[in-house]
């Protein structure tokens, strides 16, 4: 996308996307806030399975927006499936959102909670030839979302991701990442919301199924301080610590969010 963007308050900043994207601005957009009150138990829902090959883990990147991690997603290899999906999704990769501080940095927001962080995990509906015809379709995508909660003893699965953070500190460094099978980050409960959503950033696409888990997983402050020691520029440029690249929760409009639990 040549056009260029910020999560920063500025003329760039998330009320402005709708300027060079006009989606932005459309009636299916994320993140939203998740409140109990308006919430529907629906009991037809199903338990969601991921079943990823560790294999399938390639490299860990800086874009500068985000760490992320891609997977080969040539074939069948790493799926999600089940819970609202009307059949499998390819893993393709999974990134973070964060804050400045400890006490917000999330997407969606859960009864006015904003976690410290949250991990996205992407798949596509192989139904459609690639990607990015699966971006155009309604059903064509579908995130997993589990929130970041800072507590005092991490969950040390995170360790394999941050250990990496050193050697991707600036915008387009990428090292290989293999043998990573990220279920070990999921939390003990699968229980979860879903909603009809969009990319949380440009061009913002109205095109994902979410499922955000309720239970957050684990981690330190000192790794979030990790993840904060990345930055937004590339190596010979003056540092802009890469913090705060999250967009803040827009309108519900008529959309329904059901819960998997009562
Ligand atoms: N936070 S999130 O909503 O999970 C999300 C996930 C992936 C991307 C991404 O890779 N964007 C660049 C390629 C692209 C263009 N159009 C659709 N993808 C952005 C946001
Ligand atoms: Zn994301």
């Amino acid at each position: 996308s040549s056009h260029c963007w910020t999560f920063l308050v500025s003329f760039l900043g998330p009320d402005q996307w709708h300027k060079n994207y006009p989606i932005a601005k459309g009636r299916h957009q994320s993140p939203i806030e998740i409140n109990n009150k308006e919430v529907h138990y629906d009991r037809s829902l199903l338990p969601w399975f991921a079943s990823y090959d560790p294999c399938a883990a390639k490299t860990i990147l800086n874009n500068g927006k985000t760490c992320r991690v891609v997977f080969d997603d040539s074939f069948d290899r790493s799926v999600l499936r089940g819970g609202p999906l009307p059949g499998v999704y390819r893993l393709r990769q999974l990134h973070f959102h964060w804050g400045s501080s400890d006490d917000h940095g999330s997407e969606h927001v859960v009864n006015g909670v904003r976690y410290a962080g949250e991990l996205h995990l992407l798949h596509w509906n192989p139904k459609y030839s690639n990607y990015l015809d699966a971006v155009r379709r309604t059903d064509g995508i579908a995130v997993l979302a589990i929130f970041l909660q800072v507590r005092k003893t991490p969950k040390p699965e995170m360790k394999r991701i941050l250990e990496q953070i050193n050697a991707i500190k600036t915008k387009g460094k990428e090292v290989p990442f293999p043998n990573f099978d990220p279920s070990v980050l999921f939390p003990k409960s699968h229980d979860y919301w879903t909603y009809h959503g969009s990319f949380t950033t440009p061009p913002c696409e109205e095109c994902i199924t979410w499922i955000v888990l309720r239970e957050p997983i684990i981690v330190s402050s000192d790794q979030m301080a990790k993840l904060r020691s990345l930055s937004k520029n590339a190596e010979n440029e003056p540092d802009l610590p890469l913090v705060d690249n999250w967009r803040p929760t827009q309108p519900r409009y008529f959309r329904m969010v059901s819960a998997s639990f009562l």
